[in-house]
């Protein structure tokens, strides 16, 4: 079975690694969220793309959810002691390796999904990850600053730095509608028996994916079950901060408008917890197969069983 999934950081890593043990043999396609890609201290750095690497690679660091293991920050403290910063994000030791072979990787001209695929060639992830696209996007996000007014902060600044702590007025993934789909993005779509999306944010992660010319357009052509996890769980956001972009977009917290947000034209069926049954009946009502199942990736077990819902609303929707 030929599975594609779009991917953000920690939701969508971990819903991967449920679904590769859900499905050993399943040959599964990662289509990555970059607009969270941010250039700090002249590297480029990639935080969706490495989560995913680091996680299915065995390298992440496993409370945080992002980063490496066993990670030291000696570069991170000697910029500080230079004044440079910023001081709010936290590069390790082990993780600028990283960002420095990519960086080197792209000033000699290769792009981001040749970059990536070398990169993967160290972690073996055991899927094929793809950068969304190979072009620059990179989500900004405004909001009222109180001395310099409204202005467009970087989406790491917005929640690394802000903690997502000021109302987001609007999400821009600038760049995107000049982006072209990475080499392999649309044939795999095309390819796919099955598109999932798994718990990760409907805005910056798989809203920024879709936002690339011709990847909803894909999806929705593709003729193939797409299926969806919600993120929301009982009107809170299951981890992360997806509350405070789903309003930017003018889109409740609830698991059935993010369902709504998606559509009957792109989703064909969606999960929404068990504290969440109630939502069937208005996701169903918009044209999507609903169903409600346990949805907290408390263990590996628990993702793995969420996979093989999702799968198994595939089937029921492709009958
Ligand atoms: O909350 C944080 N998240 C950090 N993240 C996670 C990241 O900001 C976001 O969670 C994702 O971009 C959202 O998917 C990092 C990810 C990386 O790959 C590399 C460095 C960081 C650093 C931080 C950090 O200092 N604080």
């Amino acid at each position: 079975m030929r599975i594609v999934v779009l991917a953000g950081g920690i939701g969508g890593a971990r819903f991967l690694r449920g679904l590769m043990s859900a499905v050993p043999e399943a040959d599964i396609t990662v289509i990555g969220n970059t607009g969270d890609d941010i250039h700090l201290f002249g590297l480029k750095v990639c935080p969706d793309l490495d989560t995913v690497m680091y996680t299915l690679g065995g390298g992440i660091h496993e409370e945080q959810g992002w980063g490496r293991a066993d990670e030291s920050f000696a570069v991170k403290e000697e910029l500080a002691a230079y004044g440079v910063g910023p001081e709010w994000f936290g590069l390790g030791d082990r993780d600028f390796a990283t960002h420095i072979v990519r960086t080197q990787m792209m000033s000699a001209g290769y792009p981001l999904s040749a970059v990536t695929e070398a990169l993967c060639a160290r972690w073996q992830p055991g899927v094929r990850l793809l950068p969304m696209t190979d072009d620059r996007v990179e989500t900004h996000v405004l909001i009222d600053d109180p001395d310099e007014g409204r202005k467009a902060v970087h989406f790491q600044e917005y929640w690394v730095r802000l903690r997502a702590s000021v109302p987001a007025h609007a999400v821009v993934p600038v760049g995107a509608d000049q982006a072209k789909p990475a080499p392999g993005v649309l044939e795999a779509i095309a390819e796919a028996d099955v598109v999932l999306f798994p718990p990760s944010n409907p805005v910056v992660s798989i809203g920024t994916i879709l936002a690339v010319p011709g990847v909803r357009e894909a999806i929705a052509d593709a003729g193939v079950p797409v299926v969806g996890l919600s993120p929301i769980v009982g009107d809170a956001p299951v981890r992360g901060m997806a509350d405070k972009v789903l309003a930017a977009v003018g889109v409740e917290s609830t698991a059935a408008a993010v369902a709504q947000h998606y559509g009957s034209g792109l989703l064909d069926g969606w999960l929404v917890d068990l504290v969440d049954a109630g939502a069937v009946d208005e996701v169903e009502a918009a044209g999507i197969r609903c169903k409600a199942v346990p949805l907290m990736m408390t263990d590996a077990e628990a993702t793995a069983r969420m996979a093989a819902e999702a799968l198994a609303l595939a089937e029921e929707v492709r009958a």
